[in-house]
């Protein structure tokens, strides 16, 4: 699992450490542990560190202070250390170290300001510790150009190593939220604790491969602020049945989806849902729908019972539900009902009027993605649910931010899928995955989402310590958030099994299952 904080976390956790005099100790520790992942990447490129040409891009605060201090050990190690003062200071100590290491200093407000992106442009590796967990915004003045600079010179898949200090300049430490330009790190090296930020979109995409170094404060840190599950805590958490399981016990998932318009949803999600392990699948729906699931997977239970009428463990409702009065109302009960459920597509409208209502039923997991939500938000905002509603472009700047704020509106888990897809649950839980490959991006690919999601609730609905082994924040209402991030893992995980190529949706139900095989 990794578990990231915020900046203002780490900062109370090093208090202490602070107050008993040992800032500089902290310092040198992160200071070592970057300048150790800058020579493992100068050695990747070129064989060794003496000789090569670092520039590190220094700010005024600790992080710059960091940045001169690894730079005064890359220069020890035979670098030619160039740090460039982007602002009106540097660190004392740290400029000290670098100067008495060999290394040099080149103000940007200088006569020699003007070399400064040709001499970043020349560079092998790169040090970005213009800011971090202190930051105001992003990059301003004189390194906002310089940045654009670089940016606007970099030739295409080449330029030097970027190893970004605790967070990329520029990129929000707790909420990933991207600020004027950034120089894209290949590498980011944080420190304490992964900050939050380079676990959401949009500024995950400019972290690169995220390094912690361990600073000695973990002890002291809270419970975090952000969670991903990596592949081995999916192989510890997916339900797997026991020796005396029975289908009922393993969880019967009940679809209310696909329409005479669009069947397909429907056969995607049930075939998604039997793949992921469900006990049972039961679909609801029209006869010729109905007929075509049957088809397609005979292990469904195929009926046009209203949700009432039937014994489910979770419902997943709204793939492909939609200009149909009588999933219209079998999705309302649902909705209202007191099962569990996913609540894709269609049925997000629905599950917005229920919300307002205070009619929205316990264990509701919402599946937007961000034109659904930035949707769901302005349905809330004119229920008079929330003050304000962004537009799409809006929750793509701050999803988590908004995911969030969706969750504590209606009290339902929200999933806003994404290449980085955030998991916000109402108390304030959140966890995010990456684990999906691009070509994830396709038409059903919900759908199949829907029904993945849909099995692992059925699984934990009756079980409030099913997923207890991953801690007790997993435990009660928060499984349900725990469980859909297992099935985005799970999913994105099929979506990357094999190599990357395309996916589609039917032959990513059969990687679910493959990948289950391989995890079990
Ligand atoms: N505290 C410790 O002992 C350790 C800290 N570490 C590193 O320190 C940074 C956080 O340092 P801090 O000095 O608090 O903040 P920053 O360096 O991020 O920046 C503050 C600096 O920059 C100015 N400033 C703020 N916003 C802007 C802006 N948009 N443009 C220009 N300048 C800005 C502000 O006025 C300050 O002067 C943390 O990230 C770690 O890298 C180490 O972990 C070791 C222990
Ligand atoms: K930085």
């Amino acid at each position: 699992m990794i578990e990231a904080h915020t900046g203002a976390q780490v900062r109370a956790a090093e208090t202490p450490f602070l107050e008993r005099g040992d800032g500089p100790a902290l310092m040198r520790r992160a200071a070592h542990g970057l300048a150790l992942a800058c020579s493992r990447r100068l050695r990747e490129r070129r064989g060794k560190v003496a000789g090569a040409r670092v520039v590190v891009l220094a700010g005024t605060g600790n992080n710059g202070g960091d940045g001169l201090w690894a730079g005064a050990e890359l220069a020890r190690r035979g670098a030619a250390v160039l740090a460039v003062a982007t602002g009106d200071r540097l660190h004392p100590e740290g400029e000290a170290a670098l100067r008495a290491a060999g290394g040099r200093v080149l103000s940007l407000g200088g006569p020699e300001g003007a070399g400064a992106a040709g001499r970043v442009l020349a560079a092998d590796l790169v040090v970005d510790a213009v800011l971090g967990t202190g930051a105001r915004g992003g990059l301003r003045g004189a390194a906002a150009a310089l940045v654009q600079e670089v940016l606007d010179g970099l030739p295409d898949g080449a330029g030097p190593e970027v190893v970004a200090c605790d967070v990329p300049s520029g990129v929000g430490a707790d909420t990933g939220a991207v600020h004027g330009p950034v120089l894209p790190a290949g590498t980011t090296v944080s420190f304490g604790s992964a900050k939050a930020g380079l676990l959401l979109p949009p500024g995950e995409a400019l972290c690169g491969r995220a390094v912690t170094v361990p600073l000695g404060l973990e002890p002291a840190l809270p419970a975090p602020a952000l969670r991903r599950l990596e592949p081995e805590d999916v192989a510890a958490l997916w339900p797997r049945p026991g020796a005396g399981s029975h289908k009922y016990s393993r969880g019967v998932v009940g679809v209310v989806a696909g329409s005479a318009t669009y069947p397909g949803a429907a056969l995607m999600c049930t075939r998604a849902a039997v793949d992921a392990g469900a006990g049972m699948v039961r679909h609801l729906g029209d006869p010729e729908t109905r007929r075509l699931v049957c088809l397609t997977s005979p292990e469904v239970v195929a009926s046009e019972d209203h949700p009432t009428e039937v014994h489910v463990q979770a419902w997943v409702v709204g793939p492909g539900a939609v200009g149909d009065p009588a999933q219209e109302s079998r999705i309302d009960a649902v909705l209202t009902g007191a099962v569990p459920a996913v609540v894709d597509a269609g049925a997000l409208g629905a599950a917005a009027r229920a919300a307002a209502d205070g009619a929205l039923g316990p264990g509701k997991v919402l599946t937007p993605h961000a034109g659904e939500l930035a949707q769901v938000l302005a349905w809330l905002a004119a229920l008079g649910v929330l003050e304000e509603a962004p537009e799409r472009e809006g929750v793509e700047a701050e999803p988590a931010r908004w995911a969030a704020a969706a969750a504590a509106a209606t009290g339902a888990v929200v999933v806003l899928k994404g290449a980085t897809t955030v998991v916000a649950a109402p108390g304030g839980l959140l966890l995010t995955q990456a684990d999906g490959s691009p070509w994830l991006a396709t038409a059903g690919s919900g759908d199949t989402l829907a029904g993945v999601m849909g099995a692992v609730l059925a699984a934990c609905a009756e079980h409030p310590d099913a997923f207890a082994a991953a801690g007790s924040w997993a435990r009660g209402e928060n499984r349900f958030a725990v469980a859909a991030a297992l099935a985005v893992a799970v999913h994105g995980q099929a979506s990357r099994l094999g190599g990357l190529g395309p996916v589609p949706p039917t032959v990513l139900a059969q990687r679910v299952r493959d990948v289950l095989r391989a995890r079990a």
